[in-house]
């Protein structure tokens, strides 16, 4: 097997506030403002809608600010016609942000208090707040954001942000009050896990990174504490540790293509609990993707007894009762697509965490471990060796598992799935826009806990649309999770392929112009088996 751990951030590094700061403190002698306002001038001067209308700058009080002053010198240099608008009070700027302003009046630049309301727009800058906002916009500046989020639409303008929108956390992807929408982000340094998750992806538009000379690898050094880095606070336990953007790349050494010599046995036996009455469909939507995504043989067990004995689309699948299923041997089980709440769900469930399987764990199976802390125990205490658990919660599941709201899951997506990793040595999958994806330590690799005790290991899913937000998707899931489970995956590995896998089955069906309105989960199960021959097929050289 490839030794390659997938754990680790690769090319694709997620940095937390923290952690960007340290690296701009490692490099303090090296230009950073003048190079990340450099890198959105010559941005800039592309995305113009229109080359004969002014580019409107709006300048932040803090360094996100300073960029602004820097971008707006350059594209005047450019003979391009500016109107920057700032109150930011010079004395309370940082030396850099200063000199950025200054330079900017020296060569010629004139600052406005407030945004003109006639002018036509060929593109706002967005330079306001950056890493450095963690409440709701004060005034002038949500009057400002309104503004300029009117006058783009007026205009068909786009919005360029510096860094990351104004008002959106980078930690977290959650919008605070005022937050614009921008069209496109130059992010300075490295990627941050708030552009692609929760709101950030609306806000954030087409997202472009700005090295400004580091060395991608140099968060590497900030994060385990560099010479240059600042001494070490109590606070570093909860330093939240860098995630990873995913990619096939991140789970390539495990596309390998079948052998020649290859039978049914060796891709497993996949099985499915679930098909209460009135919800046998979510079972058979999971048996299908298990089916489909290339397990030897699957096992469907409903706990229906109308359910029906064979399914007319795919008689491949092997149907029974779910008490039945459970004394059949298996190499994986998803249980929870249409389960229900009832004793015999419950029984059913207790029985399935008993069995020394790698084990998905999903909607009422998820609502049962919440609702019954036995369960809650008997999960938690699973061999995350020969018996892994996945849990692919929903927010709302994810809320019932950790007691708390749905609005709380939401405000710190990575945290909830490292607490819910953490709490149930699980595997988890906090689905949502940006799927959030978090690994017990010591699982699949060699991931340490962090100190205060959560997972090291996390990722952002990229890919989806808003075109699975409709019954069945999670059901799907499951089943593909459980067809590469019973063909021998790892289970992290395992879950991040089925995750982004999925997703970007939806977005081909999108591209296709099968959605996202009116896009079914069914239709995502044939084109996820087309991509994952198609990936198999690229990575040949790697097997
Ligand atoms: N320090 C460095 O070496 C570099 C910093 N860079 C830029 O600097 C940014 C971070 O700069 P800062 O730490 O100064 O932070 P910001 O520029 O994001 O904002 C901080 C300033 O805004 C104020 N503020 C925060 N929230 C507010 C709110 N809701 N309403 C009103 N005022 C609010 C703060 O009091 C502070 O004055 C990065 O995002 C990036 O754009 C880049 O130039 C790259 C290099
Ligand atoms: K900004």
């Amino acid at each position: 097997m490839d030794t390659r751990s997938p754990r680790l951030p690769g090319t694709s590094p997620l940095l937390p506030a923290a952690l960007l700061r340290r690296l701009e403190a490692a490099h303090a002698a090296q230009p950073l403002m003048a190079r990340a306002g450099e890198a959105a001038a010559r941005w800039a001067e592309q995305l113009r809608s229109d080359s004969a209308r002014p580019v409107l700058v709006l300048a932040g009080p803090g360094n996100n600010g300073g960029d602004a002053f820097v971008c707006a010198t350059r594209l005047r240099e450019a003979d391009i016609d500016v109107v920057v608008v700032s109150r930011a009070d010079p004395a309370r700027l940082s030396a850099d942000a200063h000199a950025a302003r200054q330079a900017f009046l020296d060569g010629g630049g004139a600052i406005a208090a407030d945004i003109p309301v006639a002018t036509p727009w060929g593109l706002i800058v967005d330079g306001l707040f950056g890493i450095g906002l963690a409440r709701d916009l004060a005034a002038p500046y949500a009057a400002w954001t309104a503004t300029a989020q009117a006058q783009a639409r007026r205009d068909h303008c786009p919005i360029l942000a510096l860094d990351v929108p104004s008002g959106l956390d980078a930690d977290t992807g959650r919008a605070w009050a005022g937050a614009l929408q921008a069209t496109h982000t130059l992010t300075f340094l490295a990627d941050k896990p708030g552009l692609h998750t929760a709101d950030g992806p609306d806000l954030a538009g087409a997202v472009r990174i700005a090295e400004l000379g580091v060395a991608a690898t140099a968060w590497a050094a900030a994060a385990s504490g560099s010479p240059n880095r600042a001494a070490s606070t109590a606070d570093d336990a909860h330093l939240l540790p860098p995630g990873r953007l995913l990619a096939p790349a991140d789970f390539a050494p495990w596309l390998k293509p079948r052998p020649k010599n290859s039978h049914k046995g060796r891709n497993g036996e996949a099985g499915i609990l679930g098909g209460a009455p009135g919800m046998t469909g979510a079972a058979l939507l999971a048996g299908r993707a298990a089916l489909v995504l290339g397990a030897g043989r699957t096992f469907v067990g409903c706990l229906d007894p109308q359910a029906p004995a064979v399914d007319i689309v795919h008689p491949e699948l092997m149907l029974r009762r779910g008490e039945a299923l459970l004394a059949t041997p298996l190499s994986a089980l998803a249980v929870g697509p249409g389960l229900g709440q009832d004793d015999a769900a419950r029984r059913d469930l207790a029985t399935a965490l008993g069995l020394a399987v790698p084990l998905v764990l999903d909607a009422d199976a998820l609502n049962l471990v919440a609702r019954e802390p036995q369960l809650a125990a008997q999960v938690a205490a699973r061999n995350p060796g020969r018996a892994p658990t996945l849990l692919t919660p929903h927010p709302a599941e994810a809320a019932r598992l950790l007691a708390c709201d749905t609005a709380a899951i939401q405000a710190d997506r990575i945290a909830a799935a490292r607490t819910l990793a953490a709490r149930f040595n699980a595997h988890v999958a906090l689905k949502g826009c940006g799927t959030v994806l978090a690994h017990p330590p010591g699982s699949d690799g060699n991931d340490p806990a962090n100190p205060d005790g959560l997972p090291t290991a996390w990722a952002i899913n990229p890919s989806g649309n808003p075109g699975m937000s409709t019954a069945g998707m999670g059901d799907v899931l499951s089943g593909i999770v459980v067809a590469l489970l019973a063909q021998g995956w790892p289970p992290g590995p395992a879950l991040e392929a089925a995750v982004h896998l999925h997703g970007a089955a939806a977005d081909a069906l999108v591209a296709a112009g099968t959605g996202p309105v009116g896009l079914t989960a069914g239709e995502t199960i044939p084109a996820a088996r087309s991509l994952l021959n198609r990936w198999v097929g690229a990575t040949l050289p790697l097997g």
